[in-house]
């Protein structure tokens, strides 16, 4: 069990994870907690990190910090989504090696996993098989992530693990459209077309990939277990374990705005990966689960997108 006045530094504290991980955190009567913005820290510049870390000191890293964005915008941005996560982890990372940082908690993501790995993924087919290409880029930095914490685990023996997330949603989701995920895009695109005389909604791909998603909070939980316990392995699922067509998801967020008008599909765009159903055994013998269903997270998201409506003309990338 960690001491609950332990110095922790959560690396992108104002994202939908960090600022989950955050008031859970404080919740559960962490009270020395630290953020910075990227506007106080670039964290792609290794000399500020290091300095700032070495000012700090802090005994635990969480990392929720990364260059994030949907299907479009990983495929339209490769590099950036590639040399800034490196960047960003590697400053991260090897700066906590140098000052004595005793627990680091990576997060990476589903796509790590080969794009026709047998499903549901188990952690074991990491590096088996070629990646998904619209999001490759993303995905080779998050593996490096993933390695550099398992190599330190390795060479140093120390509690550097990693938290492979399916795709999350909640609260403080990024509802810009160029670069959102799916889930916020739609509560935006079925509320808008809504407010516009139940107007059509055009949605991209063909709504036949299947998804998993997880309301962040819940993700939040599985952190804060992971930082409570000192876990055996390098590399952990979280997800819910079950998935839906992206045209299922359509209509059940058509339901819980309102909307009442059509849905056109937008064939140029890309469906990405099949299928990246997880496998989430090894988080539920330790015993997290996730709570939030998603038609439940569903409206907790939509209630506060209502609630924020007047931020979303800002553009992210
Ligand atoms: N959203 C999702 O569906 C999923 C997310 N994840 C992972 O969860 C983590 C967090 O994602 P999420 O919360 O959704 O993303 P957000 O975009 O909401 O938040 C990302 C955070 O990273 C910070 N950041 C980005 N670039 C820099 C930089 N150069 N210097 C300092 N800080 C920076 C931002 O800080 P600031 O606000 O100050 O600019 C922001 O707070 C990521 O590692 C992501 O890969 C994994 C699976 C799915
Ligand atoms: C979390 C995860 O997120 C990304 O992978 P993704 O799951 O493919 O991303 P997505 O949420 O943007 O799309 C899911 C599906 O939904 C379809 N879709 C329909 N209509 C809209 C729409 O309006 N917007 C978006 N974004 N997608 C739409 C879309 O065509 C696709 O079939 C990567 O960043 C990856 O690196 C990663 O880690």
């Amino acid at each position: 069990m960690i001491n609950k006045n332990a110095k922790i530094y959560i690396a992108g504290h104002r994202g939908m994870v960090g600022s989950a991980i955050w008031r859970t955190l404080e919740k559960q009567g962490y009270t020395n907690l630290i953020g910075k913005t990227s506007k106080e820290l670039d964290l792609r510049n290794q000399q500020d990190v290091l300095e700032f870390l070495e000012a700090e000191k802090p005994e635990i890293i969480i990392d929720a910090a990364a260059k994030v964005g949907g299907i479009l915008a990983n495929n339209d941005f490769p590099y950036q989504f590639l040399m800034e996560n490196i960047q960003i982890q590697n400053n991260l990372i090897d700066g906590s090696l140098k000052v004595d940082v005793k627990k680091f908690i990576f997060l990476g993501s589903s796509c790590i996993y080969p794009k026709f790995a047998p499903q549901p993924l188990k952690e074991d087919y990491l590096l088996t098989d070629s990646l998904e290409p619209t999001n490759e880029w993303y995905a080779i930095a998050k593996i490096t992530g993933v390695k550099t914490c398992q190599a330190i685990r390795k060479q140093f023996g120390k509690d550097y693990v990693s938290m492979m997330p399916t795709n999350l949603y909640g609260t403080h989701d990024n509802f810009d459209l160029k670069s959102s995920h799916v889930l916020p895009a739609m509560i935006r695109k079925f509320h808008e077309a809504k407010e516009n005389n139940n107007a059509n909604v055009v949605l991209w791909g063909s709504g036949t990939p299947l998804r998993e998603f997880l309301f962040v909070d819940d993700l939040a939980e599985a952190v804060v277990f992971a930082l409570d316990n000192e876990l055996p392995e390098y590399l952990y699922n979280v997800g819910t374990g079950t998935d839906l067509t992206i045209k299922d998801l359509a209509e059940l967020i058509q339901k819980v705005t309102g909307h009442q008008g059509e849905i056109e599909w937008d064939s140029s765009k890309p469906d990405g990966t099949p299928r990246k159903l997880m496998d989430i055994s090894k988080m539920h013998d330790l015993g997290w689960k996730h709570r939030v269903e998603l038609e439940d997270g569903i409206r907790k998201t939509y209630n506060w997108f209502l609630e924020n409506i007047e931020n979303y003309k800002e553009v992210k990338l």
